[in-house]
């Protein structure tokens, strides 16, 4: 994810202020199985958008949430993780992570030490969860305790993308819990980034009644 993300339409984030929109990240090694499990929980409505030059994908999703229809974007990357790092502008406003490894593989559930860390370093609040793919390939696997964010109290999914085991319970879970954490955000820089966006407004406002008195805010004060 090279370059200025800033300049391209489908990655302006600054919808994700809106109530009605939900950025969801998904992290792992490669290969473990982050886009096949997008794919399976999106099976009919798979509207990838392929941002290929940034090797980023957007999964589009309407949900209903309560009462309320909310428009979520999953992010899925092709290929950066293998310099097992992101790019700030993936974690930027996200407001839902979910960590995926391969039970086949155990140096990927290894490495969910180091997604964490670089995770809590940009988003130190949001939900996230553990999830242990592709089960399917050896049922046993689910009997054994993968103790990996318990410490941290989060939520641990055993699941196939390949026969669709837990991934809707999965993915249903996170968009709640996503949904939950923008309205009562406990991230202390979201809630200084949402004053200064206030105070931003207040500040237009109070120059718009300036301009009814004939005065803007350019004028020189009059002495
Ligand atoms: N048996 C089994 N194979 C799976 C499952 N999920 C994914 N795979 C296989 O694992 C491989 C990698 O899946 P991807 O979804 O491409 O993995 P990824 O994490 O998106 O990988 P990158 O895009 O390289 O980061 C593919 O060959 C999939 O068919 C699963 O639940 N069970
Ligand atoms: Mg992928």
């Amino acid at each position: 994810m090279a370059g200025d993300v800033g300049s391209i339409p489908e990655l302006d984030q600054k919808k994700y202020d809106s109530d009605e929109q939900v950025k969801i990240i998904c992290l792992g090694d490669s290969a473990v199985g982050k886009s096949k499990l997008m794919e399976r929980f999106l099976m009919d409505e798979y509207r990838p958008q392929q941002l290929s030059t940034y090797a980023l994908t957007l999964y589009k999703h309407t949900a209903t949430v309560g009462n309320r229809t909310v428009a979520v974007d999953f992010w899925d990357t092709a290929g950066q993780e293998r310099f097992q790092s992101m790019h700030p502008s993936y974690y930027h406003k996200a407001h839902a992570c979910i960590m995926v490894f391969d039970v086949q593989r155990k140096i990927t559930y290894k490495n969910l030490a180091n997604w964490y860390k670089e995770l809590r370093e940009y988003r130190p609040e949001i939900p996230c969860c553990v999830v242990a793919n592709k089960i399917d390939a050896d049922l046993k696997v689910t009997q054994r305790s993968f103790n990996f964010g318990k410490k941290q109290g989060l939520p641990f999914y055993f699941v196939s993308a390949a026969d669709g085991t837990n991934v809707v319970k999965m993915f249903r879970e996170m968009i709640k819990r996503a949904v939950d954490y923008k309205q009562n955000p406990s991230d202390f820089m979201d809630e200084v980034m949402q004053e200064l966006e206030n105070f931003d407004l207040e500040k237009k406002e109070d120059n718009s009644e300036a301009d009814d008195d004939g005065l803007t805010a350019e004028s020189p004060d009059v002495v």
